[in-house]
């Protein structure tokens, strides 16, 4: 099957936007930010903002920002996290989101294109944070998407970090999806002081939602009757998830981010957080996968 690839300029971001099938993916450098993909006539599968700003050394409101070497707020990760980070404030989501990646010449075969992108600010470590790691993200699209993001320890000492693959989807209507695969896991409610819980059936959406899934087996669905479809999430090397809508206070503090938008989104952020993060031996190497496929539902 014939695969189209572009390089292009999108405000001050370069991206690529690979068409493969009925499929079309764009991706930007910076961060190695997935920030769209869709099927066909479908809507898309991935939730970009309508006020995302494309801007250089800035996060993009949507897609899929990786975030490492930690998640979210560095204070609410496990110490030994913590204790690698040598500077003052800590940004949110880590270091590499809104940094220049590298990539390589894209790969087509009979199946689909494949992606690789490398962050060469990892491989030199910061100076808040001086670990000498290899990280890429390899995406591959055939008839679903696969992200790889693999890390590998270079430096002499072994090192512990947190991740994820900050997932946006579209959906149709917040109140009318909901996700199967969480019935009787544990999950933290970050919302009441990071209470531990237990989940009960799938999970349904009537509120601000911010809670940290562990124990998880591989596959999550989410399922959208309105828009007729199942997006399954099947994870390779991880075993928690972050389940996120801001719902309508948080909507109109956040940042490119409409204020009717929460119900349009929802974040599943298939991730290695608390007590799932990862400990590299020097030499040892650790893959965060996601496979997203989007299948009919009759
Ligand atoms: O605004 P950002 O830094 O991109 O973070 C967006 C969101 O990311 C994660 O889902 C966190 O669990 C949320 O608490 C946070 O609000």
């Amino acid at each position: 099957m014939p695969a189209d690839i572009q390089r292009l300029e999108q405000d001050q971001l370069s991206c690529w936007r690979i068409r493969h099938g009925d499929a079309e993916l764009l991706v930007a450098e910076q961060g190695a930010q997935v920030l769209d993909y869709r099927r066909g006539d479908a809507p898309p599968i991935i939730w970009l903002s309508e006020e995302a700003a494309l801007l250089s050394g800035q996060s993009v409101r949507g897609g899929v920002p990786v975030c490492w070497p930690w998640f979210g707020d560095l204070a609410r990760n496990p110490q030994s996290v913590q204790q690698l980070y040598e500077g003052e404030a800590a940004p949110a989501h880590g270091l590499v989101r809104a940094i220049d990646w590298t990539m390589d010449e894209p790969e087509v075969d009979t199946d689909g294109v494949t992606l690789r992108l490398r962050c060469p600010q990892a491989e030199q470590g910061w100076p808040q944070w001086p670990q000498r790691m290899g990280l890429q993200l390899e995406i591959r699209l055939d008839q679903a998407l696969h992200l790889s993001l693999i890390t590998d320890n270079r430096g002499d000492q072994a090192v512990s970090f947190s991740q994820a693959l900050h997932t946006y989807f579209a959906i149709s209507d917040i109140h009318q999806v909901s996700v199967e695969g969480l019935a009787d896991r544990r999950y933290i409610e970050t919302l009441e002081n990071w209470e531990p819980r237990q989940q009960h059936g799938d999970l349904r959406f009537s509120g601000e939602t911010d809670r940290v899934y562990l124990g998880l087996a591989p596959t999550l669905s989410l399922m959208d009757p309105a828009w007729k479809r199942r997006i399954v999430l099947q994870s390779r090397g991880s075993a928690s998830a972050v389940l996120w809508n801001p719902w309508i206070a948080k909507a109109q503090r956040l940042s490119h981010f409409a204020d009717d938008a929460w119900q349009r989104m929802l974040c599943i952020e298939t991730a290695n957080v608390l007590d799932d993060l990862v400990t590299l031996a020097p030499g040892a190497s650790h893959t965060l996968g996601l496979t997203i496929d989007s299948q009919p539902l009759r």
